[in-house]
């Protein structure tokens, strides 16, 4: 069951799917799939699912999947779950319709349509505005026979495995934020096909990450995951490690190939990659990148069609650190295996973040290294952080004066610099890198009173 069969071309393409939208997407994947309608009716299903079930759509079309005693096995196999039924994700076992293909139990997960999506043949109903019903269904077939080569697995590796695929969870993506849900709702449905799939976020946003928890949730997290960065190798390096003698592209141990920005491939090793995927590869592929795949078709064609048309019919989105600050205590507390003070955290909320978790998993880093073994302070954080929060503070600045809004951040810094040294002016002079009159010049300008000086330590009495 693995392998994406070829995209839908004009005359295969289900009815009505109106370009490469959900329904050309699930005729894709490898993973059986079909939507139920109003009336728990069967309204769509894609070729795999009619391997599996041995039906055509045509011949299953509108059959009502309810497990009453008159049902088909089949409709008995597929019928959804109360918690289903009620609009949540489910999975059930059930047993395969005796004298299908393969053996015994078929896993099917449910999940409800996205909201505002309407269910294949249910358009009419929607445009007359009555409330739509859909639910689209995956199939697992549980208890294939295993190759015996693939048990002969060291058991080294296994356990290796064991602890990355522990690592990449879903709970590593998970979060309180509305953001962070929708993350690993898209990944969970990313892990339930064979699709390829295209990741899209900011830098250090957590694209590769994302793409090794869906390879450690999919169908083919026995196999090995493999990254490759197309910007950063050269391209004819990256053709050989693809498609040289015995290329990673078509290599039985690969299940997922993630590439990083492909739209920095020459066209034709692009083209040549497109063609490769879209017919029967070996590997998943999943791409990431800062711009959404028809982004990079359509702002000067640094990315082949095929890309935005097969190859990312699937999308998922991760957040920028800036949308999901909610989940800094969570993020942190993972980061940095211990939880952060209060006052270090109101520091990190005050920041943009432009470099996102990479920036944050650096940060952090950083400051454990300060802490030692203690807990991790505020000011174990970067100067440039703190500073930034008493500046913020400040904000909206009342005038636009370019002068009299330097004068406020001086000021502030030459407080912050005090307050550090303990008054200590020799001290404050050498943080701010200044002389000590110029300091003075400066805190006589400014306004700042001029601290008295701490007084000196006292000679201990009766030393030698
Ligand atoms: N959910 C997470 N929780 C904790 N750390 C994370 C999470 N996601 C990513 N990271 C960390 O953030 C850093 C960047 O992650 P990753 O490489 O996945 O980002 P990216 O978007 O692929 O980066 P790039 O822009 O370079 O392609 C890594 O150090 C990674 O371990």
């Amino acid at each position: 069951m693995s392998g994406v069969p070829n995209p839908p071309s004009g005359k295969g393409r289900p009815r009505g799917s109106g370009g490469f939208g959900w329904r050309a997407f699930f005729h894709h994947s490898a993973t059986p799939v079909f939507v139920l309608g109003k009336g728990k009716r069967l309204r769509y299903a894609n070729p795999a699912w009619e391997r599996l079930a041995g039906v055509t759509l045509k011949e299953a079309l509108g059959m009502v999947c309810s497990q009453r005693r008159h049902s088909t096995p089949l409709a008995a196999a597929l019928a959804p779950t109360p918690e289903a039924l009620a609009g949540r994700h489910d999975r059930a076992r059930r047993p395969a319709p005796p004298g299908r293909n393969g053996p015994p139990w078929w896993d099917v997960t449910f999940a409800p349509l996205a909201p505002g999506a309407e269910p294949p043949g249910d358009a009419a109903d929607a445009k007359r505005g009555k409330e739509t019903f859909g639910i689209v269904g995956f199939v697992t077939v549980v208890g294939e026979p295993v190759p015996a080569a693939a048990k002969k697995v060291p058991a080294a590796v296994s356990a290796l495995r064991d602890r990355r695929a522990a690592h990449f969870g879903f709970d590593l993506l998970a979060g309180e934020t509305p953001a962070a849900g929708r993350l690993v709702s898209q990944a969970r449905l990313a892990a339930s096909v064979a699709a390829p799939v295209w990741i899209v976020g900011e830098p250090g946003s957590g694209k590769e990450t994302t793409a090794r928890v869906i390879h450690h949730a999919s169908a083919n997290r026995d196999r090995a995951f493999v990254g490759i960065d197309c910007a950063g190798l050269q391209p004819y390096l990256v053709e050989s490690l693809l498609f040289g003698h015995g290329g990673l592209a078509g290599a039985d141990r690969v299940g997922t190939l993630y590439l990083k920005e492909p739209a920095a491939l020459p066209r034709d090793l692009q083209q040549r990659l497109a063609d490769h995927f879209t017919d029967t590869p070996a590997a998943r592929l999943i791409c990431g990148s800062e711009r959404t795949a028809g982004d990079g078709v359509m702002s000067g064609g640094a990315l082949v069609p095929m890309f935005q048309t097969a190859l990312s019919a699937f999308e998922v989105r991760v957040p920028p650190l800036r949308e999901r600050l909610g989940d800094l205590p969570r993020l942190a507390a993972r980061l940095l295996g211990r939880p952060l003070d209060p006052a270090a955290l109101a520091v990190l909320r005050e920041h943009s973040w432009p470099v996102n978790l990479r920036e944050l998993a650096g940060t952090l880093h950083e400051a454990a290294r300060s802490a030692e073994s203690g807990p991790v302070l505020r000011e174990h954080l970067p100067h440039e952080l703190r500073v930034k929060v008493g500046i913020a503070r400040t904000h909206p600045p009342k005038s636009l004066n370019l002068d009299e809004i330097l004068a406020a951040v001086e000021k502030k810094l030459i407080q912050l610099a005090l307050k550090k040294a303990n008054n200590h002016q020799t001290e404050t002079a050498e943080l701010l890198g200044v002389f000590r009159a110029k300091l003075w010049r400066r805190l006589d300008a400014l306004g700042i009173p001029i601290p008295p000086q701490p007084p000196k330590p006292r000679k201990p009495e009766g030393g030698d």
